[in-house]
């Protein structure tokens, strides 16, 4: 019997790296969270050498999933009848209100696949998972066994539990999102991990759970440190304090991990006038407008090779996108080529950045979070009648789907011991006449007041993801000259559990400016 099965969108597309897994994401963007692969033992292709039963004509009624490349076929032998199931072992952070409604999702989907299902055994521990070795983590996770498959069964290349895990992950979310009020918590996602039975294996339930935190952390680049990292760092770098600072949007939030314990927060903007060099700042915006040789005269407006209209892509938000349609915006090609070739500017900012913030692991916003359309490295070039409006580029406590959301969890920006969402913005013109205009503005929601950062060749902006910006389009003086910025999608994460997430790191930085709801 020949059945089709949906296959994740293939990997190694163009410039970006093939190594990476991508299926997932494209799950966040259909609203499906999204299940770990553990334990792979050895090459197994699904074919005739498996029995299937009565799975057979449902393992091919959800492969049409969009996103989900046309699909392959596979042949199931009708004769045997392996006796395939799943058996819950082990979960954390899931209480005694929500685990069961969580074991009967996955009974009903295992009755759909014509699959045993057995939660009698399991080890449930009611308390999120905490690791010194995995700080900022969500904590819950449900790890399931795959009885009846054979010894050679891939986890990670089966065609079956690819279905499965959109199937029990899709049925999870559901769950989640219907019981969203009536139980504590549950807006919080699972982490779904699969392994082959383990007979009398030693290993704690601690480790294992904490191994498939580590998979998916590794399978999905959730926590790479940028380039340059551990480069040597300039001791100016480490020091360097911004020329000033200020903090906006205030208000009164609930505190993460104590329930019921509210705080006052406050989102952060920092300007540094010295952390780019005359020199590093043409190299990057050499790396912006392509290093070959053709002399391009921008007063004319970006050059075509790299900026087409139309091309700006870079908020999650469809309303942004509509309104920006119009605007210069950067190829495909050249965002790949800055994003994922190698180019020493890139790797020297970056390794600035490590410098800046020591007490943070500093990585690019992973593909994981928004999809791959959102581009952890893009530049901007408004030029004069272009029209923005506000956006924030990305709020942990709002993500959708994704693995990123099954580690990590939902929660407000800034919250202790939780990674935090920072863009950092470089302006690259070589020269920039006040009279052009073009500041990143930032609104203060409460107040509806604004606060404008001026575009200063070579200054470099650090601030919330979460905070409401837009960019100012030039004035009539700049003519067809664009404003050029480079932006770097951020995620600081903690180096230890509960750790202070602010961003002077203790450092003597000068006292911020109190703007807006901030100041109240
Ligand atoms: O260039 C600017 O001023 C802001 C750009 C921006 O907000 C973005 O790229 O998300
Ligand atoms: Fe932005």
């Amino acid at each position: 019997m020949i059945v089709t099965i949906a296959r994740p969108a293939s990997a190694g597309d163009g410039l970006r790296p093939a190594k990476r897994k991508r299926g997932r994401e494209v799950m966040s963007l259909l609203g499906l969270a999204s299940l770990a692969l553990v334990q792979p033992i050895q090459s197994f292709q699904l074919g005739p050498s498996l029995g299937l039963g009565r799975s057979q004509s449902t393992l091919c009624s959800t492969g049409s999933v969009s996103g989900y490349s046309s699909g392959v076929e596979a042949e199931f032998d009708d004769d045997i009848d392996n006796h395939l199931g799943l058996k819950v072992v082990a979960s954390s952070g899931i209480d005694d209100e929500q685990l069961p409604l969580v074991l009967g999702a996955i009974r009903s989907t295992c009755d759909k696949y014509g699959m045993t299902f057995d939660s009698s055994g399991i080890h449930a521990i009611s308390k999120p998972l905490r690791s010194k070795s995995l700080p900022g983590i969500l904590g819950r996770v449900l790890l399931v066994e795959m009885a009846g498959v054979p010894v050679s069964f891939d986890f990670d290349e089966s065609e079956l539990t690819a279905q499965l895990k959109i199937d029990l992950s899709g049925q999870i979310d559901q769950l989640l999102a219907e019981h969203r009020h009536g139980i504590t918590n549950t807006n919080q996602p699972i982490l779904l991990g699969f392994q082959a039975p383990r007979g009398d294996s030693k290993q704690s339930v601690q480790s294992s759970l904490e191994y498939v935190i580590q998979k998916e952390m590794s399978d999905y680049g959730l926590r790479e440190a940028v380039a340059g990292a551990s480069s040597g760092l300039s001791a100016e770098d480490k020091t360097l304090a911004p020329s000033y600072r200020v903090e906006l949007d205030g208000a009164m939030i609930e505190t993460v991990d104590c329930l019921g314990k509210t705080h006052f927060d406050t989102s952060s903007l920092i300007v540094f006038d010295d952390l780019v060099n005359d020199d590093l700042r043409r190299r990057l915006l050499n790396v912006v407008n392509g290093e070959d040789k053709e002399i391009w005269d921008d007063t004319q407006g970006p050059r075509p090779a790299r900026w087409v209209r139309g091309g700006l892509f870079d908020v999650a938000n469809d309303d942004a996108n509509q309104s920006s349609a119009a605007c210069y915006g950067l190829s495909e090609h050249a965002i790949m080529d800055i994003c994922y070739n190698e180019h020493p500017a890139i790797t020297e900012f970056e390794s600035k950045l490590s410098a800046l913030f020591p007490c943070f692991e500093v990585t690019r916003l992973p593909e994981s979070v928004l999809g791959p359309q959102i581009s952890p490295v893009t530049a901007n070039a408004p030029t004069h009648g272009d029209d923005f409006d506000f956006h924030i580029d990305c709020d942990p406590l709002q993500v959708p789907p994704s693995p990123w959301a099954d580690v990590f969890g939902r929660y407000p920006n800034r919250s202790r011991g939780r990674p935090r969402f920072v863009s950092c913005l470089v302006y690259l013109n070589d020269e920039w006449n006040e009279a052009f205009g073009a500041p990143t503005r930032f609104l203060d929601p409460l107040t509806q007041e604004v606060y404008d950062v001026t575009p200063k060749p070579g200054r470099v902006l650090v601030m919330d993801q979460d905070l409401s910006h837009t960019v100012v389009a030039p004035t009539q003086a700049a003519g067809r000259r664009p404003r050029y910025s480079l932006v770097w999608k951020l995620i600081l994460h903690p180096r230890t559990q509960g750790q202070e997430m602010k961003l002077s790191c203790g450092r003597n930085w000068p006292e911020p400016i109190l703007f807006g709801s901030a100041n109240i």
